[in-house]
């Protein structure tokens, strides 16, 4: 017994935090000494008990490592050791206080609901807040899907996704994981593009932070009012290019809500690590300006210095408030932000941009895996987009990267073999001087053409990608033509959400007599053509994204590298099965995700300690293990 500001304790309830560092499967130094404390009768009299937290690294340096069973895994940097309890221990259900009785049941983070069992009822002053049935996880999730698919309108699922998680997280987690195949296209593409279009009409709660210009020269103080301190991962959007939807202000909140709910499903990383940002500077959007339910600011959007220094002072309180390694992922900016930002603070932040880097991955994946269907190497294959962007030129520049690897080849002739039109066209020498700068290495000799199915026919390419945001360009012609000088013709359609998609997979079938190998950004259900069944792969950077993040996080890299990019790729190439190939497939199946994370976690890591980027010492031996070690499982644990 002890006391503290005049209120005894006991320390008989050390609390399990530190028993669980002790069993947890991973090595962990023993750090924590965490004491719970309870007042004195050991009854909270307000439905709350103080808590004190201590880290004593500081007192004992000296890491003592430990290899225990464990058969839930934790989340990185599981300090409190919630994650890594084994099923069968109990840990402490705390904010900064105990939470119980309505509280707990009010707290997405503990609360169970029907799960909770008759103990924990008696304990945590539950007695009458619920009816008397309990049930299993596995049970509530059933039942929560058999509700969910009653609704018929895809937006309502929306609805009901995100009030699950505002209401039981590790419910929402284990009924994602449990069903990815059927819940992916609701919580992100395509239905998040309908819900950030009408975002302010269906905002019930607000989700992530939002920063706008009124929070200038305030933003470390607003970062302090988020709940959670050890943040991993950030993504931030500024909501100017929300899909292939254009400019939805500070609606494109669902854009950064839905990617980091991936990151936890899909990832392993826990919810409490992962903070979505939308920084509203404005929209020029006329239909939200003159909307009366709009939730952003109600201006058109700030642009050059004020904008940048908002950028700026958001980009360095976030590194004073999280540390240099903090993972900062921009999402959706529109490209004449987009490049800039990534290039300004590449070097001074752990930076990552989905829409130029992971989408560049994924479909290099996609192009690897292809290979195996159609031959030949990278280098004998010819590239043509529709549409010169952000995720255009990513993947370009990627592509070229790689065949130079491959061939020694300098990489500005590597570039030659892949060919751009964007909305004036094939981009061409002749339109050097007009050009932005992402899109000048691609400018090669030809004459000017007009036309997607004139260049088509001119430039004869083996894989045709569209990263355009324009829907439908993908024209009967296009196909057909594609399919007179390629016995099998690749087609990508990346753009999202599904009304935006170049052309469809029945399209692409059909139009190629069967014969396309075809991928696209938002999923479409398989095809019948001619009496056989065709799966088409989804190319979405959802693939890289969570085990890529997670790579770095456990390798604690302080830097992204061009080179971590190519062995995501790699390692989600390799994951795509002789199954998998006689479909059609050249992405593997969603519901493999966790494990195709940690391969790419793992090789993202190994060429971080490779690189010397990694400061996570030392490197553990089994990276694919430690990974899947530290990913977040949303199995319930039990409440002392
Ligand atoms: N599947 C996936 O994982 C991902 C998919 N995407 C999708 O890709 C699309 C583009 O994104 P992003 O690259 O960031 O956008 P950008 O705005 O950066 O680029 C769009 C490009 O498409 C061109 N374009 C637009 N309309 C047409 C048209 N009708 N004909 C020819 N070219 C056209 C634009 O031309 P101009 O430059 O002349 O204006 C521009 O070059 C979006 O729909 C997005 O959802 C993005 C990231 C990941
Ligand atoms: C998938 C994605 O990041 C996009 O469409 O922007
Ligand atoms: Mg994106």
């Amino acid at each position: 017994m002890f006391s503290l500001n005049g209120t005894s304790f006991t320390n008989n309830s050390l609390s399990g935090v530190s028993r669980c560092l002790n069993q947890s499967s991973r090595r962990v130094s023993a750090p924590m000494v965490v004491v719970a404390a309870v007042n004195s009768n050991g009854k909270p009299g307000d439905g709350s008990v103080s808590v004190l937290v201590e880290n004593a690294l500081t007192e004992s340096p000296a890491p003592v490592e430990m290899e225990v069973k464990s058969t839930v895994t934790g989340g990185v940097q599981d300090v409190y050791g919630e994650d890594s309890a084994t099923e069968d221990q109990s840990i402490t259900p705390w904010t900064l206080s105990v939470a119980s009785g309505f509280s707990l049941l009010r707290n997405p983070h503990y609360n169970k609901g029907l799960a909770f069992s008759e103990r924990e009822r008696d304990t945590h002053y539950l007695r009458g807040l619920l009816p008397p049935v309990v049930i299993s996880h596995d049970l509530q999730v059933k039942k929560m899907m058999n509700s969910i698919r009653k609704y018929d309108v895809p937006l309502q699922r929306y609805m009901a996704m995100m009030d699950l998680q505002e209401m039981n997280e590790r419910l929402f987690y284990k009924l994602l994981i449990d069903n990815v195949e059927e819940l992916l296209p609701i919580v992100y593409t395509p239905t998040v593009g309908e819900a950030c279009q009408k975002y302010g009409s269906i905002f019930r709660r607000p989700q992530g932070l939002f920063i706008s210009l009124k929070e200038k020269g305030k933003i470390h103080e607003v970062l302090k009012n988020w709940p959670e301190k050890k943040i991993q991962v950030i993504v931030v959007t500024d909501g100017e290019r929300i899909l292939g939807l254009g400019d939805l202000g500070c609606q494109g909140m669902g854009i950064p809500v839905g990617k980091l709910s991936l990151y936890t499903a899909l990832g392993g990383i826990r919810p409490s690590a992962c903070l979505p940002v939308t920084i509203d500077v404005g929209t020029n959007n006329e239909n939200l300006l003159n909307d009366e339910f709009y939730i952003g600011l109600r201006q058109r959007r700030a642009t050059g210095q004020e904008y940048s220094e908002l950028l700026d002072e958001f980009m360095y309180a976030v590194k004073q408030n999280y540390g240099e390694k903090v993972l900062i992922q921009f999402e959706d900016f529109a490209n004449h932000n987009a490049f800039d930002l990534l290039a300004k603070y590449g070097t001074s932040h752990l930076v990552f941009n989905d829409d130029i880097q992971g989408t560049a991955s994924v479909v290099l994946a996609g192009l690897m895996a292809a290979l195996n269907l159609v031959g030949g190497s990278l280098s004998e294959h010819t590239f043509l987009f529709l549409g010169a962007g952000e995720a255009g030129t990513g993947i370009a520049e990627l592509i070229a990267l790689e065949m130079s690897k491959q061939t020694g080849i300098p990489l500005e002739e590597t570039r030659k073999k892949i060919w751009m039109v964007d909305s004036k066209g094939l981009i061409v020498k002749s339109r050097m001087e007009m050009l932005q700068h992402f899109k000048r290495p691609w400018a090669h000799d030809h004459e000017p053409v007009q036309e997607l199915v004139n260049a088509v026919k001119s430039i004869k390419p083996t894989v045709l990608i569209g990263s355009s945001g324009a829907g439908r360009t993908f024209t009967k012609e296009v196909v057909q033509a594609m399919a007179t000088f390629n016995e099998k013709p690749i087609i990508f359609a990346l753009s999202n959400p599904t009304s935006q998609s170049e052309c469809t997979a029945e399209e692409a079938y059909s139009w190629s007599e069967g014969r396309a190998i075809f991928a696209s950004g938002s999923p479409f259900a398989p095809v019948e053509y001619n009496g056989k069944v065709y799966a088409s792969g989804q190319a979405n950077n959802a693939y890289i994204f969570p085990g890529f993040g997670l790579g770095l996080i456990i390798s604690g890299a302080i830097r992204v590298h061009d080179d971590m990019l190519l062995v995501a790729s790699e390692a989600l190439a390799e994951q795509v099965s002789q199954e998998n190939f006689e479909k059609g497939l050249i992405y593997p199946p969603f519901s493999n995700i966790r494990k195709i994370s940690a391969h790419i976690a793992a090789k993202v890591a190994a060429k971080a300690y490779e690189l010397g980027l990694a400061t996570r010492l030392p490197q553990p031996k089994d990276l694919v293990a430690y990974a899947e070690s530290c990913m977040y499982s949303p199995a319930y644990r039990s409440y002392r």
